[in-house]
């Protein structure tokens, strides 16, 4: 996709795949105005997966977003969008406990809010892990607003290389089942 980001509205609908500089390999969709999907596919917690995150999105200038939240495992997220240099730049701030019991957070979140809200009192928060890191995107799909068929299953090892190669979605931008 060549598409040139200018406005917020271009922004939201879009569904990226981009790899950090440290190797980790993450999926994200800015579903609307106030809400995110994501699965994570390499790195310290590949696996899990998650939808309807509430998070705070902004453009600051045009064509460039920042996008931040703070989720039911204590983790808080920040990140830089510059979609038109196929970057971004991403701080995420794990507490203590998911680097020290990763396993705990990778699944589908959405089916195990209690689990992660009684993990982050049980275990510690502090010191936390600051891992701020650059990213390039791969893959940029415009799938529209509120569209649950963007992050609608587990992650898989072949996913974003189906992706990438227009295997995944049709041109409605609805998941092609296997
Ligand atoms: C912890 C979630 C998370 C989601 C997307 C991203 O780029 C970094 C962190």
């Amino acid at each position: 996709m060549t598409k040139t980001f200018k406005t917020l509205d271009d922004f939201l609908g879009t569904h990226f795949i981009y790899t950090y500089d440290n190797g980790w390999e993450y999926e994200w969709y800015a579903k609307n105005d106030h809400t995110v999907d994501y699965r994570i596919h390499g790195g310290m917690v590949a696996g899990r997966w998650v939808k309807d995150q509430e998070a705070n999105i902004v453009m600051l200038v045009p064509g460039i977003y920042k996008v931040a939240w703070t989720e039911p495992t204590g983790t808080d997220v920040a990140l830089d969008f510059v979609p038109n240099e196929k970057k971004l730049n991403g701080t995420i701030f794990f507490p203590r406990w998911v680097q020290e019991h990763p396993e705990i957070t990778v699944t589908y979140q959405n089916d195990h809010i209690d689990l992660m809200e009684v993990s982050r009192e049980k275990y510690e928060t502090y010191p936390k892990l600051v891992v701020p890191e650059f990213a390039h995107i791969t893959y940029i799909g415009d799938a529209g607003q509120n569209n649950e068929d963007v992050i609608s299953e587990a992650p898989y090892p072949e996913l974003p290389a189906d992706i990438r190669a227009g295997k995944y979605f049709d041109e409605n931008y609805k998941r092609i089942h296997n």
